[in-house]
C-alpha cells in the first residue's frame, strides 16, 4: 500500500477542462499506462499518486470491499478541485482483480497523478500534486513475436474439455468456462501502448484496456455506473464473424449458455436494484474476429452503491465462470492447470463519486518485459465439440496476436 514518495496526504487534486486532446492513446508518455478507451472516449492516465495491492489472503467480494475502503480513506481526506463535475473528473483509480475469488494476489488499485479523459465531446486533465515534466518515450512496436504453449497444449486443452462436457453429462454442473494461455515472447521489450494503438484501431466497438499490465481489447461490460444508473453487456454463446447469424440464433447450445449468463447477471443485480431492465431475447454484437449473443442489461440502484459494491456482486457471471457458480470454479481449479490471474477479473476504473465502468478482462494478455501472457476461454456445455471450441479459443486468440504482430 503506498502513496507515491514526493506527494503529500491529503492528496492535492485538481481538474480543469481542456481542448480536445485528440487521441487519447496517443497521449501517453511512457510505457506504463493505465488506458480505458472505447470509440475514442475515456480515460488514459500515468504516473502513480498512490497504488495497493490488496492483500493476498483476502476472498471473494472482501476483497472489493477491502479495496473500496482503502479508496474511501485517500478519497474522503483528498483536496479535490473539479469544477468538470462527470463521471470519471476528479481523481480516479483504475483497477484489476484476479478471476479466482479465492486468492487476490495481484488484484491491483492505482490512483495515477495524471488523467486525460474524453467523454461526449468533453475533455478535461486531471492532475494530482505539483505539476510533473512527463517526457514522451518514443513508443516501440515489439518485433517478431515467438509463440509456446502455455499450461496445456491444444490436444490437452481438447482433453480437458472433453472431460468438461462428461462432468455437464453426468450432472455435476450446467455450464463450465475452460481457458488456456499461449505465451508470446518478443524480440524487445513489449510496450504496451503500441498493443492499445492496435487494438483501439482494429476493436473501436471494444473496452481497450491497460491496468497493471494487463493489456486488451474487451467487448463484455461487466457494469458502468452513473449514478444511479446502471448498464451491464452481457455476452455468451460465439461464432466466427461471417458466419449465418441465423445458425448463433438457432443453436440450442449457444441460447442455453447465454441464458445461464444472464441469469447469473440477474440473479446478482436484483437485491440491489429499484427497477432492472433484461430484454427476453438477445441481439447479436459483430466483432471483427467473432460474433456473439449480447443482452443488455440496465438498471437503477435502490441506494448509493458505489461501482465497486456492483462488482462485488456480480464477479464472477456465468459468461466467465460457470452454472452453478462454486461447481465451476471447482472444475475449472480442476482441469485448466493454470492461474488465470486477472484474465476473466473486473477491469476498470472508478471515480470519487462511485461512479465507473469495468469490463470483464478479456482478448487481454499479461505483459511483463519481452513477454506477454495471452488467454482464450469458451463456454462448455453438454454438447460442446472440443475441436469446435479450440477453434473459438483460436478466433479469440486473434485480438491479442494482432496487437502483438500488427
Ligand atoms: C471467455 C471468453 O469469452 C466469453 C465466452 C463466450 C462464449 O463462450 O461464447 C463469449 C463471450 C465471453 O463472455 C474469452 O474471450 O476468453
Amino acid at each position: 500500500m503506498s502513496v507515491a514518495l514526493g506527494l503529500k496526504r491529503p492528496l492535492v487534486v485538481r481538474t480543469v477542462p481542456v481542448s480536445d486532446p485528440g487521441d487519447l492513446i496517443a497521449r501517453l508518455p511512457g510505457v506504463a499506462p493505465h488506458a480505458w478507451v472505447r470509440h475514442g472516449d475515456g480515460l488514459v492516465g500515468w504516473g502513480e499518486a498512490a497504488s495497493v495491492r490488496v492483500p493476498a489472503g483476502l476472498s471473494g467480494p472482501a476483497r472489493f470491499a477491502w479495496a473500496r475502503a482503502w479508496l474511501a480513506s485517500i478519497f474522503r481526506t483528498a483536496e479535490i478541485d473539479d469544477p468538470v463535475g462527470l463521471p470519471g473528473s476528479g481523481p480516479v483509480a483504475f483497477g484489476s482483480f484476479t478471476f479466482d475469488p479465492a486468492s487476490a494476489a495481484g488484484s491491483t488499485l492505482v490512483v495515477p497523478r495524471t488523467v486525460l479523459a474524453r467523454r461526449d465531446g468533453r475533455s478535461w486533465l486531471t492532475t494530482i500534486g505539483e505539476d510533473a515534466l512527463d517526457l514522451m518515450t518514443p513508443v516501440r512496436t515489439p518485433g517478431r513475436i515467438r509463440y509456446s504453449d502455455g499450461a496445456l497444449t491444444a490436444m490437452e486443452w481438447e482433453h480437458a474439455v472433453a472431460t468438461a462436457v462428461k462432468e455437464i453429462g453426468g450432472g455435476r454442473l450446467d455450464k463450465v468456462v475452460l481457458a488456456r494461455d499461449l505465451i508470446a515472447t518478443a524480440d524487445r521489450g513489449i510496450d504496451p501502448r503500441a498493443l492499445l494503438a492496435r487494438l483501439a484501431r482494429r476493436y473501436p466497438e471494444c473496452y481497450t484496456f491497460s491496468v497493471g499490465g494487463l493489456v486488451g481489447a474487451t467487448p463484455e461490460l461487466l457494469v458502468r455506473h452513473t449514478g444511479r444508473a446502471i448498464e451491464s453487456l452481457v455476452l455468451a454463446g460465439t461464432a466466427p464473424t461471417g458466419s449465418d447469424p441465423g445458425d448463433l440464433f438457432g443453436s440450442e447450445k449457444n441460447q442455453y449458455e447465454h441464458v445461464c449468463a444472464v441469469a447469473s447477471v440477474r440473479d446478482a443485480l436484483d437485491p440491489l436494484c429499484a427497477t432492472l431492465d433484461v430484454p427476453d431475447r438477445p441481439e447479436l454484437l459483430v466483432l471483427p474476429n467473432v460474433q456473439h449473443l449480447a443482452t443488455r442489461v440496465t438498471g437503477r440502484l435502490s441506494d448509493g452503491a458505489s461501482v465497486l459494491d456492483v462488482v462485488a456482486a456480480l464477479h464472477p457471471t456465468a459468461a466467465v465462470g460457470g452454472t452453478p457458480t462454486a461447481t465451476a470454479l471447482e472444475v475449472i481449479r480442476e482441469l485448466e492447470d493454470m492461474d488465470r490471474g486477472g484474465y476473466a477479473g473486473p477491469v476498470g476504473w472508478i471515480d470519487a463519486r462511485g461512479d465507473g465502468e469495468w469490463g470483464i478482462a478479456l482478448r487481454c494478455a499479461a505483459v511483463e518485459g519481452d513477454r506477454a501472457r495471452l488467454f482464450a476461454g469458451c463456454g462448455i456445455m453438454g454438447e460442446s465439440d472440443p475441436v469446435q471450441e479450440l477453434a473459438e479459443a483460436q478466433a479469440k486468440f486473434r485480438v491479442m496476436r494482432y496487437a502483438l504482430e500488427g
